[in-house]
């Protein structure tokens, strides 16, 4: 069943799988880039390839971007999949967001032959977030926990066959229903973002393996995006799936529900009247702290974090999503922070030249 359709962000006949014909492959600027005092590098003008689906190219290279790097000496050009990657450029950056393994093998040779390139990010390190079963380790193997809070990863099992052997899985590993069933692949195809909520042992042998189950955590239906561009991060409130969804649900028929994609919608909540107990933002230093330390484990630059805070804990928070390169178009005032992040990288690289 499916709650409020129109709740859900992404029409999936509409949605565009990741091919070759969906790239882009026209440079967006060809005039030499107007440079603003203080910002260019000794005139030379940052050149930035970018991999992306024509999807992705729309949302994330909007007008107020390229006014941005128009004004800080950045070009962008959009990356030939026709034709050899080191053929193309020169290039200061490159940024990239494609499936395949013959596109992490291109990339991956390119880091090797072209060190001077900043490639965001290592293909290596993208595909490790592309699996449910490790996704959430490095939140889990850090731990933290200090003063501001603590932040954690739900209970999960993962089952990769035998949709049968699930409710006796499910009562032996002691996860407490309802569960949250989330493929196992989350490889940005749709199917990969279709999740299930299952309230009875019953239903359980109704959902699809390879999947992930995960406790369901009550929040308040409240979650937050934890945008990070480099160092910088930038939270928002996003609505999220209600806590008595379960018991709504419950009532009408027992069974599988399927979650809509309320949390990726780009109305915010940030106006909405929710009580603030829900709706405070998790502590900044905690979030500096966990982004940091992510950053590290994950050897990632690009990614955000869906964060919740467990309903009436104050100060307990559950990392249930990582996503890499996400929807930054969404992100306010991303026009300034990634044309910041890509000329500190540039002029770090430089520095670390001369010096
Ligand atoms: N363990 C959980 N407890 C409570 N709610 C959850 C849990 N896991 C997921 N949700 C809800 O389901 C939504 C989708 O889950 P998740 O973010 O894991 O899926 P996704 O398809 O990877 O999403 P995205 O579009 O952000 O990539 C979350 O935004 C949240 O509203
Ligand atoms: O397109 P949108 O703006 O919705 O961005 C979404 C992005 O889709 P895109 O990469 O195709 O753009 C998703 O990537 P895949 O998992 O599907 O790879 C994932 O990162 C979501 O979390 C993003 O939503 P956000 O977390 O920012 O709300
Ligand atoms: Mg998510
Ligand atoms: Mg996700």
């Amino acid at each position: 069943m499916r709650l409020k359709e129109e709740m859900s962000c992404r029409n999936e006949d509409e949605r565009e799988e990741f091919s070759e014909q969906n790239l882009n492959h026209q440079p967006l600027f060809f005039t030499t880039p107007t440079l603003e005092p203080g910002f260019s590098l000794q005139g030379k003008p940052v050149v930035v390839g970018y991999a992306l689906t024509s999807k992705k190219t729309k949302s994330f290279l909007q007008p107020k971007l390229e006014d941005q790097a128009r004004i800080k000496g950045i070009f962008f050009v959009a990356i030939d999949q026709s034709k050899p990657l080191s053929d193309q450029g020169p290039f200061d950056v490159v940024m990239h967001k494609l499936l395949g393994k013959e596109w992490r093998q291109i990339i991956e040779d390119y880091r090797q032959t072209h060190p001077e390139v900043t490639v965001l990010d290592p293909p290596d390190a993208i595909q490790h977030l592309r699996n449910r079963q490790f996704m959430l380790q490095a939140v889990a193997d850090l731990n933290l926990s200090d003063s501001y809070g603590k932040v954690g990863v739900p209970r999960q099992l993962v089952i990769k066959k035998d949709a049968s052997s699930i409710p006796d899985a499910v009562t032996k590993s002691g996860l407490i229903l309802p569960l949250v069933a989330k493929p196992l692949i989350a490889d940005g195809s749709a199917k990969s973002h279709e999740l299930s909520l299952a309230f009875d042992q019953n239903s359980l042998q109704k959902l699809e393996p390879p999947l992930v189950l995960q406790e369901f955590v009550n929040h308040g239906g409240v979650l937050f995006k934890v945008y990070i561009v480099g160092e910088t991060i930038k939270v928002v409130r996003r609505f999220s799936l209600p806590d008595d969804v379960c018991k709504r649900e419950l009532s009408k028929n027992a069974g599988v529900y399927h979650v809509p994609r309320v949390s990726c919608a780009a109305a915010s909540a940030d106006d909405a009247n929710l009580d603030p107990r829900v709706a405070e933002l998790p502590p900044r230093p905690l979030l500096e702290k966990l982004a940091k330390e992510l950053r590290n484990r994950l050897g990632l630059r690009l990614f955000n974090l869906d964060i919740i805070r467990e309903h009436g804990s104050g100060d307990h928070f559950y990392v249930i999503d990582i996503n890499y390169f996400p929807g930054y178009g969404k992100m306010p005032g991303y026009e300034h922070i990634f044309t910041d992040f890509l000329l500190n990288l540039v002029q770090g690289k430089y520095k670390k030249r001369s010096c």
